[in-house]
């Protein structure tokens, strides 16, 4: 089949690259013109395990092409993509104006002697398929064309396994020759049960619902971690327990900083803004927003009580700066308020992240010093706060930590470390619901 994907974000690139893969013939188009040009030479814009030898089999297959311009595969497409941001805006609802502008251009560049299926990837409020298409048809009223919501559940850092291997394909449409289409497209990605077919206003909510229960799934056990350390406790073995019972299942069930990244956070309070638009308070989600906000600055928390004087000259290393390992994306990094908070306490921070530091610079503290490798950040620290947990911090020895140290304070903001090793070197460990 003949696909133009229009974004090339996360969701658009692996969506491309995987649809390339899979045979069809791809055109993925962006605004931005340094991006494609980078794209068309193979050079991926995010660090994505396994994403640039796929780009670059494909562009020299010939099944993938970059391109600024909508117009000119548009109009041979069989499915269009829009694959573009969603952000939040001010008031948290969900900012569709790229999506609107795109809807623009799609009425005026699709044909009228052609069907063309029109997906929705991006993430985005119940009835934006509808609106899209009456955007469409006031443009051209002869076009032959049904918009349709096919939301995208991949995770960043594991972006193409979970696109060959999803759990689900969500196809949200009530036009049947368009539902033909795109479960002819989606087959080779799943068995004939994981389709699912609904509405296009259901799929819309099977989205947001989707990040709003693990978003609410983490902040349920960051609440019961803290009041497992209010009793001594332990997360692990408690998780271990509860999680045992097939209904609860133990995965997305770890407790730390909270949630992250380029989508829980906005999504959960676009899902508030639907709500409100309704005039429904949504207050379990309000409640999983306030735990996670508070959750992310525990490592302060602790360190203002370890340190009753002030953190005043206090070295602080932090270990870890993107959202979650695997990734280089800092939106919403929890690194980000936790180093802001504790240059403003006055400690003086030094941070490592194994891939990304030049573009965490800009959000981060002037006052913060950026080391490439973990030694440089440890040396001479009075304490180290562990933020992500890439392999890198795991595999490092505690005995090396504790040799480049000067200070017996270690922060597991993602228990992801051996609690007793570094106990073994002397160490005062503080993990998350588990001492
Ligand atoms: N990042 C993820 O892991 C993920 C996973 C599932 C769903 N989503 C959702 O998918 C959507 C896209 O997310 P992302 O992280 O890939 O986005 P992103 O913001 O990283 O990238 C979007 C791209 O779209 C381009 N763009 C904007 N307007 C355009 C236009 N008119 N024409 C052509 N290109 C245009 C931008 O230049 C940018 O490169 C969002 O709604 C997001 O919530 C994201
Ligand atoms: O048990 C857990 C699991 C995750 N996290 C945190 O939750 C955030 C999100 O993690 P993850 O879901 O792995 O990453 P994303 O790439 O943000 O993916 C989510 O958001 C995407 C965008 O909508 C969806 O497509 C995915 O299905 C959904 O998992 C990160 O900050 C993690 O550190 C925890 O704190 N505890």
């Amino acid at each position: 089949m003949k696909l133009t994907i229009v974004g090339t974000g996360y969701v658009g690139l692996v969506s491309g690259v995987s649809f390339a893969e899979l045979g069809n013939d791809v055109v993925c188009v962006d605004k931005d013109e340094r991006k494609i040009e980078q794209l068309k030479k193979g050079i991926s814009p995010i660090y994505e395990e396994g994403l640039e030898p796929l780009l670059e089999k494909n562009i020299h297959n010939g099944k993938i092409h970059f391109n600024t311009d909508l117009g000119e595969s548009a109009s041979d497409s069989d499915i269009i993509m829009i694959a573009v941001g969603t952000p939040q805006a001010d008031d948290g609802s969900a900012d569709l104006s790229f999506v609107w502008a795109v809807a623009e251009e799609l009425g005026d560049v699709l044909p009228s002697d052609k069907r063309t299926v029109v997906v929705n990837k991006s993430t985005v409020p119940i009835g934006t398929a509808e609106e899209v298409e009456s955007i469409i048809r006031e443009k051209n009223s002869r076009v032959d064309v049904a918009v349709c919501s096919v939301p995208e559940f991949l995770r960043e850092g594991s972006a193409v396994k979970d696109t060959f291997k999803p759990d689900r394909i969500i196809i949200g449409t009530n036009v049947s020759w368009a539902k033909e289409r795109l479960i002819q497209l989606h087959a080779p990605l799943a068995d004939a049960e994981q389709i699912i077919t609904t509405s296009p206003h259901s799929a819309e909510m099977i989205k947001y619902a989707s990040n709003a229960f693990l978003a609410t799934k983490i902040s349920f056990v960051n609440e019961i971690a803290n009041i497992c350390e209010a009793y001594g406790a332990n997360i692990d073995e408690v998780v271990q327990g509860v999680g045992a019972d097939r209904r609860i299942s133990p995965h997305f069930l770890n407790a730390g900083l909270g949630y992250g990244g380029s989508c829980f956070p906005k999504d959960v309070q676009a899902l508030i803004a639907l709500a409100k638009d309704k005039d429904y308070e949504a207050n379990l989600l309000r409640s999983t927003t306030t735990i996670n906000a508070t959750q992310r600055l525990k490592p302060v928390e602790i360190l203002r009580q370890r340190f009753p004087e002030g953190l005043g000259d206090v070295k602080v290393a932090v270990l870890g700066l993107a959202f979650k390992p695997g990734t280089d994306d800092m939106r919403y990094a929890p690194s980000i308020d936790i180093i802001h908070e504790l240059v403003k306490a006055g400690a003086d921070v030094h941070a490592h992240d194994p891939i990304v530091l030049d573009d965490a610079a800009p959000l981060l503290p002037r006052a913060v010093s950026l080391h490439e490798n973990i030694e440089q950040a440890l040396a001479d620290a009075d304490a180290m706060v562990l933020v992500t947990e890439w392999d890198a911090y795991k595999q490092y020895p505690a005995a090396d930590v504790s040799s480049a140290m000067t200070g017996k304070i270690v922060v597991d903001g993602r228990n992801a470390l051996d609690a007793n090793m570094f106990k073994e070197q002397g160490f005062d460990y503080y993990g998350i619901g588990r001492r």
